[in-house]
């Protein structure tokens, strides 16, 4: 007798805030933040699309996430339209739950998107662990001693961590006893932090699987610099430096691109794309500290679909290609030459352009304006200069 494969959807709950990770140098929410040059929640995805078995994979985003998540251009056939979220993780998890109703899955797999670094392993595990089980999910033991505190400030007692586990995601269930365990959830008057609980509370056997310590919640800043250490592992990193010049002359017009940012101005500069002079030598300075050739190679002036086009599209590509080889920008340094229109004040909003394209802190980004004393071709207004510099540091090569 053939037994049909089981099919088994994800839900990604990707819907938070991400209030606890914030800080002043990224507006960035937490599962949009790249770490080794991909973002939180694209690595989460990939890691549930590597595993063979899974049918169906499920975002649910917030609702102010539409274009963050379009952003990220993933595509993949088992990787279905984002659904809105709630106001709370169990809220949230209802919603993707109510999305894949219509499916019929057998089972399902609810995973924090704040857990980039879940592996196709632990995703098996718990799979299989749901042939004997109504759910199961990855747990760990606890390394501290564990206090009971009421009042949180005086301990009363002392648990005895050997029966305390710390609960990691995926969380797996037959979707049936899951969802109508997590109807039935929100119709009481408290929240469960996570969907194993709700099984408890249904009366659910839920089966405990081995998690991992490189399964940890991106919670708080510092997860982030742990995120970036386990990506580059133990493998030794070296500077390397780039440098990019660009000029483009000045034609008729009303307004220049420079830094990513339309300054009106008495001319706009001359191009095939938005001829951004400031961006294009940044690109080539970054291109050029991987030894990646120029813009011209990735983006040929000959190629329709790049006439007009924003110039950050090209150092995106650029910061992307750093990030491929699992390296990071250091820092940019870019310096305008022209005597119009005056930089100064446009600095800052072409520091906060480029450090978003590139996903890093806005203090790793120089921008400075210069004059030719009134000497040459930009002495004459008839064009701009731009110089810049790039300094990355890359996996070395063995
Ligand atoms: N209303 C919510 C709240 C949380 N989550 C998701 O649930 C996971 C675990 O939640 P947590 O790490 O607490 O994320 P946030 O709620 O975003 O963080 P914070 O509490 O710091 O704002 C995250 O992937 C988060 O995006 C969600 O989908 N919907
Ligand atoms: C689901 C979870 O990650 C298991 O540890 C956790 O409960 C989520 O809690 P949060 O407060 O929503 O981060």
């Amino acid at each position: 007798m053939s037994t049909r494969p089981k099919f088994i959807a994800a839900i990604i709950v990707a819907a938070g805030k991400g209030e606890r990770a914030q800080t002043g140098d990224f507006a960035e929410p937490k599962q949009y933040r790249r770490v080794g040059g991909r973002p939180v929640l694209a690595r989460t995805i990939d890691a549930f699309l590597a595993h063979p078995g899974i049918s169906a994979v499920v975002p649910v985003i917030h609702v102010d996430h539409a274009e963050r998540y379009q952003a990220l251009s993933l595509a993949d056939e088992r990787l279905r339209d984002p659904v809105p979220g709630g106001a709370s993780r169990q809220a949230s998890v209802l919603e993707g739950l109510k999305a894949i109703a219509a499916l019929r899955p057998d089972l399902v797999l609810i995973q924090d998107a704040a857990r980039p670094f879940v592996t196709v392993e632990q995703i098996d595990a718990v799979i299989s662990a749901l042939a004997s089980h109504d759910g199961a999910l990855p747990t760990l033991p606890l390394t501290d001693t564990i206090k009971r505190a009421p009042d949180g400030q005086v301990v009363l007692t002392t648990e005895d961590r050997r029966t305390l586990f710390a609960a990691q995601t995926p969380q797996g269930f037959r979707f049936g006893q899951m969802f109508s365990a997590h109807m039935r959830a929100a119709t009481v008057r408290r929240e469960f932090t996570d969907d194993a609980e709700i099984a408890e509370w249904a009366g659910l056997r839920v089966a405990m699987t081995a998690g991992d310590r490189n399964n940890f919640k991106i919670t708080h800043p510092e997860d982030f610099r742990r995120a970036e250490r386990h990506i580059s592992g133990d493998k030794a990193m070296e500077t390397r430096v780039g440098t990019g010049f660009d000029v483009h002359p000045f034609e008729p017009g009303d307004a220049v691109w420079l830094g990513g940012v339309r300054i009106e101005h008495t001319a706009k500069l001359k191009g095939h794309s938005d001829a951004d002079v400031a961006l294009h030598a940044l690109t080539d300075a970054i291109l050029g500290s991987i030894g990646e050739g120029d813009i011209g190679v990735h983006f040929p002036p000959s190629d329709m679909q790049w006439r007009g086009a924003a110039s950050t599209l090209f150092l995106k590509h650029a910061g992307d290609l750093v990030a491929k080889r699992g390296g990071r920008i250091v820092n940019l340094d870019v310096t305008i030459v022209c005597e119009a229109p005056r930089i100064a004040k446009h600095v800052p909003a072409m520091c906060t352009v480029i450090s978003q394209t590139l996903g890093i802190k806005p203090d790793r980004v120089a921008i400075k304006a210069t004059t030719s004393e009134r000497l040459g071709f930009t002495g004459r207004e008839e064009g701009i200069v731009a110089m810049a510099s790039a300094s990355v540091e890359v996996p070395r090569d063995e």
